[in-house]
């Protein structure tokens, strides 16, 4: 602040002494013309000072053409002349011209006027002061101070006297002094000292012991060595000349480093350039844009009746201890310590068995200990990682339910220093979960149907939400149901993002999803090249110095939200799309993670043909709701026990080796719309956030009729689909007993082939051939 309050003042000094507004001729013209009226007055002024007596008759002739004066210049020499130097302020006058030279000087060379302000005021003060002095000293001499010097000689000792005009002018000296040339008594001090100094040193040569003359001769050889380098030198051409190829390396050398140095100076010049961007606009701020946008509130979400912390049921407690002491005592296991831990749905018992116990021996009857315990949801961890103890949640009778307001209050979310941070819920413990999407760095959420993964996407699209401006976070949405995420369509111009020929931002059909991938895929590398650019590993690091303005834009660089991508279906997406959709998503999952891509991908049907190899390898964050078999909660978690769990936002995180249990927090559908109404009430960008354009091969077919390459089954298949007049690849995989890809594989090939028209979404494809005849004559020519 105090910077910038230094600042204005010169450009307001330069307002008023540049205030007349010339052009560039304009100045020069009157630049000259100053500079030959201070010259003109400067001659006057000497020549009066040896004619004003003889001129000083003329001076009423002034009209008179006859009239000749002895000036310089004349009459108006003379004129000019007896008004500032007689009338005026005497030798004082000489100023004048002085300060019209600097003027005109200024103007004629166009140099910045900041300081002939000051020096105006200043010569002033000096005209005074000289003016009042010399009318002191020479009170006989009207030249010297004029007639103002004498007049307020004259005026001032009438009131303080002889004495009191002198000690007046020794203050204001005093002030000129310090004011104008900054003379301070250590300044003087200093002045002195070094004078000595120098002094002293002048006249160390003549009281020269013989000592010191040692070092003076001490000095001379290291001259001469000096000398003996350099004629040395002079001999070195001849020899490199002889040796031609040695001649070459020297001027090598100095290349390269005058280009290190080049590129040095250039990064130098950068970065001075940046940080006077940033001394003058500050850092660029990306939330600019939409300076006013408010983060919804916390009293837009449900509190869901649960006022605070769960409530205990001794019982409860009691009941469930004793059941499985007793339960485990059958099976012969004795227990030296046991201890609960409350969660929101379920209460963990931990158990110590007694020394001699293995724990093997848990593990194996772990089934038997469920069925004993009669109690859906039971889950037997054991041993629990880290511990050398054995885990068992039951689930508790009345379940509280985690609501999304809980979590997003938390201290742990509100404080989380996390790029996008995620409050999923609450574990065993009762602990807010938070995690950083950013690390994960996708997230896979599978579960069968109505276990509440609508309603963990809606709370990881909420907690972004709470956290991040519409500037730094977009989302791609896509929704094969087409019911799920639609609420967002009305956050579309804050925080979504579309193809650019699209209408609607939300994605429900499965050929548009294609191009998107694609499009985040052009995306992708886009960005990354912007990395390259920028010389930086990662998002962050980019937008650091994007912010610090250290790239320009005109380059391309930007600044780069985070795009995340949530699928609500993908199984609908990879049974109709197959590899098509499987490529991209492998693609961005493996290389997005750096420039701020992060994929979310939700399904009910966790089978291996939906959550592939590919998908599974790229995923490791995953989580897993209710699902039927163990079977399924090992695709998705590569270990059993998420069909253990209870439903209702029960479910299991990993990111790797440990899987958490914990309860999704809670967030209803009237909840998001309030808040996406808040959201979408407020000043918006002008459209959704553009991805780049992807123009599908051959105008949307990327279909190769290769027939060398065609499946051996094609021509059955061909027969099947036209005799049943039905385009679906399920078909295929019926009647000819083939896995789904395989399928896939043979549709496209059909399509290529002109047997069946394009994907249709949900519905069967047209079949083009009506009939065998037709298709055998189809293929016939096709072969010819
Ligand atoms: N975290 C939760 N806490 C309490 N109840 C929940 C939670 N999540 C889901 N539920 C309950 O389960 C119901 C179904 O949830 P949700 O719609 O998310 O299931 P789904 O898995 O998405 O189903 P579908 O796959 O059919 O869309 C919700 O209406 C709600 O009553």
């Amino acid at each position: 602040m105090a910077k910038k309050r230094r600042k204005s003042k010169p450009t307001t000094s330069k307002k008023k002494s540049g205030s007349l507004k010339l052009s560039k001729k304009d100045k020069v013209i009157l630049g000259s013309l100053l500079i030959v009226l201070s010259i003109a007055l400067f001659f006057s002024f000497i020549s009066y000072y040896f004619t004003w007596q003889e001129d000083q008759s003329l001076l009423t002739e002034f009209t008179n053409r006859n009239a000749e004066a002895s000036n310089l210049l004349n009459k108006f020499g003379a004129a000019v002349s007896h008004f500032f130097m007689y009338q005026g302020f005497g030798l004082a006058s000489f100023v004048f011209p002085i300060l019209l030279a600097i003027t005109g000087l200024y103007l004629f060379l166009g140099l910045e006027g900041k300081s002939l302000w000051n020096k105006w005021i200043w010569g002033l003060i000096g005209v005074i002061w000289i003016s009042i002095a010399l009318g002191f000293f020479a009170i006989e001499q009207p030249l010297l101070g004029g007639l103002i010097g004498y007049e307020m000689n004259d005026f001032l000792q009438d009131y303080i006297g002889k004495i009191g005009v002198f000690l007046i002018l020794i203050f204001a000296l005093v002030v000129i002094l310090v004011r104008l040339f900054n003379f301070s008594p250590e300044a003087i001090g200093n002045y002195f000292r070094e004078r000595r100094a120098t002094v002293k040193d002048e006249f160390k040569p003549v009281t020269v012991t013989s000592g010191e003359v040692e070092l003076n001769l001490e000095t001379k050889p290291d001259s001469e060595v000096k000398i003996d380098t350099y004629t040395h030198k002079k001999d070195i051409p001849p020899l490199n000349t002889e040796a031609g190829l040695d001649v070459n390396l020297p001027k090598e050398e100095p290349a390269i480093d005058l280009e290190v140095s080049k590129v040095a100076e250039e990064k130098e010049e950068a970065t001075i350039k940046a940080d006077k961007l940033v001394k003058d606009f500050g850092e660029f701020d990306p939330k600019l844009e939409l300076g006013n946008y408010k983060f919804p509130t916390l009293d837009l979400l449900d509190p869901h009746g649960v006022s605070g912390g769960i409530t205990i049921n001794q019982e409860e407690l009691e009941e469930n201890k004793n059941r499985i002491v007793n339960t485990l005592k059958n099976y012969k296991i004795g227990i030296a310590q046991i201890k609960a831990t409350i969660g929101p749905t379920v209460t963990l018992y931990e158990i110590v068995p007694e020394a001699g116990i293995r724990i093997s021996k848990i593990k194996n009857l772990e089934d038997d200990i469920a069925l004993s315990l009669a109690a859906l949801g039971i889950r037997i961890i054991a041993p629990i990682p880290g511990k050398g103890t054995i885990g068992i949640e039951v689930p508790n009778k009345n379940a509280s339910i985690v609501s999304m307001r809980s979590v997003i209050a938390s201290k742990k979310f509100q404080n989380a220093e996390m790029q996008l941070p995620i409050a999923f819920g609450k574990t065993i413990s009762n602990e807010t979960f938070v995690v950083d999407l950013a690390k994960m760095p996708h997230l896979l959420m599978a579960g069968a149907t109505g276990q509440g993964k609508s309603v963990g996407l809606n709370a990881v699209i909420t907690s972004l939400l709470y956290k991040k401006h519409p500037a730094e976070i977009k989302f791609v949405l896509v929704d094969p149901k087409k019911v799920e995420l639609t609420l967002f369509n009305k956050i579309e111009r804050h925080y979504l993002a579309k193809l650019p020929d699209s209408d609607e931002a939300i994605i429900t059909d499965n050929t548009k999803v294609i191009n998107t991938l694609n499009s985040l895929c052009i995306e992708m590398d886009n960005r990354y090249e912007l990395l390259k650019l920028a010389m930086v590993r990662n998002i962050k690091e980019y937008n650091t110095k994007f912010k610090a303005r250290k790239l320009n834009p005109n380059d391309g660089h930007k600044f780069l939200p985070y795009i995340i991508l949530v699928v609500d279906e993908f199984a609908d997406l990879i049974m109709t799309a197959g590899k098509e959709v499987e490529t991209p998503i492998a693609r961005l999952a493996q290389l997005a993670r750096a420039i701020g891509i992060h994929l979310i991908i939700a399904t009910q049907r966790p089978s291996v043909n939906v959550i592939t190899g590919i998908i599974k390898a790229n995923f490791p964050a995953r989580i897993a709701f209710r699902v039927t078999s163990k079977i399924d909660s090992r695709t998705i978690l590569d270990t059993q026990g998420a069909d253990q769990l209870i439903g209702r936002g029960d479910m299991l995180y990993t990111q790797g080796n440990d899987v958490t249990r914990i309860q999704c927090a809670f967030v209803d559908t009237p909840e998001v719309a309030k808040i996406t109404e808040y959201i979408g009430s407020q000043r918006a960008y002008p459209s959704a956030h553009e991805l780049p354009e992807y123009v599908g091969e051959d105008s949307g077919t990327s279909l190769d009729n290769d027939i060398a390459d065609r499946d051996k089954m094609f021509r059955d298949a061909a027969e099947v689909i036209v005799i049943a007049q039905q385009g679906s690849a399920s078909l295929i995989q019926r009647k000819l007993k083939l896995g789904y890809n395989r399928a896939g594989r043979i549709i496209d090939q059909l399509e290529a082939a002109g047997i069946v028209g394009p994907f249709e979404g949900s519905k069967a494809r047209q079949v083009l051939v009506p009939d065998i005849y037709a298709l055998d004559q189809l293929l016939q020519n096709e072969t010819k």
